[in-house]
């Protein structure tokens, strides 16, 4: 995995844009965007979720999410509110390859659900996910296996935090999570489908 990182602040807060580059064996571009997107997979993937709720159904490649998470000490609960769209895309290199497959978040308001009124601090972030699946083709032309695909996921977010943090305690926090989220999540994916006919 290789991660990239600029430092910016906003008002004094660390909003750092980041990327990671990850290519994991065995799964592909749909697969992954596939539980990424899908509500009904995030409990099992995202540890610090306290709270899901879809607000909108826009339509079936595009929901409105209100998300609380559990508060990690010493910071106070976070909360974000956004809309998800996930889309394949053609792939423009090689029209014979399989298509890549992205999810963008992109934080949203919405009239029933202010930022900052309870307890939970809005965080406000930005987040595409793109992937790009390889095949290589088995030599013998046998049927096509796991064995024969992997997944370049390219993770890009700039995240608002909301509310005030020390900028080193955030670098911190961003060091030290992303990597965890993406290894996380890639694993859950991998597991999820091993058994499963692979979706293109
Ligand atoms: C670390 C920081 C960047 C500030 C952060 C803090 C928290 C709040 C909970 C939390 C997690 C880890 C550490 C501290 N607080 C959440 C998020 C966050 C939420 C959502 C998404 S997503 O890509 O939309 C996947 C769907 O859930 C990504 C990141 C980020």
């Amino acid at each position: 995995m290789r991660m990239y990182r600029r430092e910016e602040e906003v008002d004094g807060m660390a909003v750092d844009p980041l990327k990671a580059v990850h290519t994991v064996p065995g799964i592909t571009g749909h697969e992954v965007c596939h539980y990424f997107f899908g509500p009904q997979y995030r409990y099992d993937w995202e540890t610090t979720l306290e709270q899901m709720t879809v607000l909108e159904t826009v339509s079936d490649d595009t929901l409105v999410f209100l998300q609380t998470h559990k508060r990690i000490w010493p910071a106070s609960q976070r909360d974000v509110l956004f809309w998800s769209h996930m889309r394949k895309l053609p792939n423009e290199n090689d029209r014979d390859g399989p298509d890549l497959w992205t999810v963008v978040n992109n934080s949203t308001t919405h009239l029933d659900y202010p930022p900052n009124v309870g307890k939970c601090v809005r965080i406000y972030l930005k987040v595409c996910l793109l992937c790009q699946t390889r095949v290589d083709p088995p030599k013998d032309g046998a049927p096509l296996t796991r064995d024969n695909i992997s997944c370049k996921i390219t993770y890009c977010s700039v995240v608002n935090p909301g509310g005030w943090a020390p900028a080193s305690v955030l670098r911190a926090v961003y060091k030290r999570e992303y990597p965890k989220f993406l290894k996380r999540f890639t694993a859950y994916v991998v597991n999820q489908t091993k058994n499963k006919p692979i979706m293109f």
